[in-house]
């Protein structure tokens, strides 16, 4: 197991080895006290999901107030993180991570705070484990396809929630921010 940090800060890759025989493959997707050490603090889940999303949708950006380590499961999908934070000095960075059949079997650490979201190429089964029990409050988000990001999206048309079709700009989050404004 691999752990390596990304160009943005609290955002992590955590690389896996595929074991493969006859059978298939067997991969361990974390161990607790890897991750504790590359973060530096002792790290416990607090809540497993798992979702099913057919080809073509996208779920995101969310920002949430608890960690997260998320990983595709089966299918092949596009995981974007980015830098939401306006305190950041990476603020309006993104990553890009191609997860699944057709990608890695890595997983990605989030650290509260930072906003992802993925588009389906397949049906895909996204597992993520986070370090806080879910509440409605304290959930945010950005749009998609916000400008300021201006992330390079397989589709200009994905199937996205109603909640999700409606999410902010970050220009609207943060209109007095440098990096808003010079746009
Ligand atoms: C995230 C979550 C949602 N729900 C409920 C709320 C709603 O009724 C239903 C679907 O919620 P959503 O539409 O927000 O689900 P979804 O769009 O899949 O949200 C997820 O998106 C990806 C990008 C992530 O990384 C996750 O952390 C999470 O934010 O499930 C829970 O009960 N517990 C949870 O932990």
């Amino acid at each position: 197991m691999k752990i390596t940090k990304t160009t943005i800060e609290g955002c992590l890759r955590v690389e896996n080895t595929i074991l493969e025989d006859d059978r298939g493959f067997f991969v361990e997707t974390y161990r607790q006290s890897e991750l504790s050490a590359a973060l530096g603090r002792p790290y416990r889940f607090a809540q497993g999901n798992h979702s099913r999303s057919q080809p073509g949708v996208l779920r995101g950006f969310h920002t949430e107030p608890w960690d997260k380590l998320f990983y595709v499961a089966s299918g092949t999908a596009l995981c974007v993180v980015a830098d939401t934070r306006p305190e950041s000095p990476t603020f309006g960075r993104h990553e890009r991570f191609l997860l699944g059949d057709e990608g890695t079997r890595d997983r990605v650490f989030i650290a509260e705070g930072l906003s992802n979201g993925f588009y389906t190429f397949s049906e895909v089964h996204y597992i993520n484990d986070v370090s806080g029990e879910f509440t409605p409050e304290g959930r945010g988000g950005v749009i998609w396809n916000d400008p300021t990001l201006a992330i390079d999206w397989p589709v200009a048309d994905p199937l996205l929630s109603e909640k999700d079709a409606g999410l902010p700009t970050l220009a609207q989050l943060h209109p007095d921010h440098s990096l808003v404004t010079a746009l």
